[in-house]
């Protein structure tokens, strides 16, 4: 099986505030791989390197072979910003900007994804609550026929109700074929859909492994395995 990220000794730095360090991570196709570690670990620095929008660092990553850039945009789906959303006026306007702007872009999957959410294609951006924005983005995402999904805490400040829709979403379009990067601290509710998982913290991924050898080795479950890695930093 190829992978379709390969990671070695990447290092960012913020001026002297070192993001990440030395990190390694190769990711197999048609995994679905939970990034998970608390505040600061490092997620969102190694998901903008991903997404190619953190452009300078050191070390080398590849996503199916190029490195992150235009290349990379065109099967890596992720929206990097959602405040992007706010640009547009209705749930329709963001549909056709999708079609317009991603070959890869399914417009009657995201439809089905939109229904089946609760959405409807003509309220007005403004009007949705946090979680409902939560499904719209998540509806974007999926849409795309991407050879990798990048998926930033898509269950954070939602209700648990809104979650459970969320996750179902996810687990039923996920295209065996595909890749999915879940990053999230909110291990116990998504922990079901993972193949693999990454602990990150500091910068580096101190264990990589599937998701059901951690079970059974350790006879823990992963959101156990979480608290008993990151002790009192969890936060639900
Ligand atoms: N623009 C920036 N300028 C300076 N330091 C930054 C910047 N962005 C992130 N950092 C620092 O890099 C480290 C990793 O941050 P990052 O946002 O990648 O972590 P994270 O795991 O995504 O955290 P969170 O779960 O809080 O989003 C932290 O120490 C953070 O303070």
């Amino acid at each position: 099986m190829n992978s379709i990220v390969q990671i070695s000794n990447l290092t960012k730095k913020y001026n002297n505030n070192i993001a990440l360090d030395n990190l390694n991570l190769e990711i197999k196709n048609g995994t679905v791989v939970g990034l998970l570690g608390p505040n600061g670990s490092g997620k969102t620095t190694l998901i903008k390197i991903l997404s190619g929008l953190l452009r300078t660092y050191s070390g080398e990553v590849l996503i199916d072979g190029e490195a992150p850039g235009p290349i990379t945009k065109s099967y890596v789906s992720y929206l990097p910003d959602r405040s992007v959303l706010n640009n547009f006026n209705k749930i329709s306007d963001c549909v056709k900007f999708f079609e317009d702007f991603f070959e890869d872009f399914n417009t009657s999957k995201c439809k089905n994804l939109l229904n089946t959410l609760g959405l409807k294609e003509s309220s007005k951006i403004k009007s949705l609550s946090k979680g409902m924005v939560e499904k719209l983005h998540l509806s974007l995402i999926l849409a795309r026929k991407a050879k990798l999904y990048i998926l930033d805490e898509p269950i954070a400040g939602v209700d648990p109700v809104a979650r459970d829709e969320i996750l179902n979403a996810i687990i039923d379009n996920i295209e065996p074929e595909s890749t999915m990067i879940i990053s999230t601290h909110l291990v116990r509710d998504i922990e079901n859909i993972f193949d693999e998982v990454a602990f990150i913290s500091n910068g580096k991924i101190i264990e990589y492994d599937i998701a059901e050898n951690i079970r059974t080795q350790s006879g823990i479950s992963i959101d156990e395995k979480y608290k008993e890695i990151f002790g009192g930093v969890y936060n639900d």
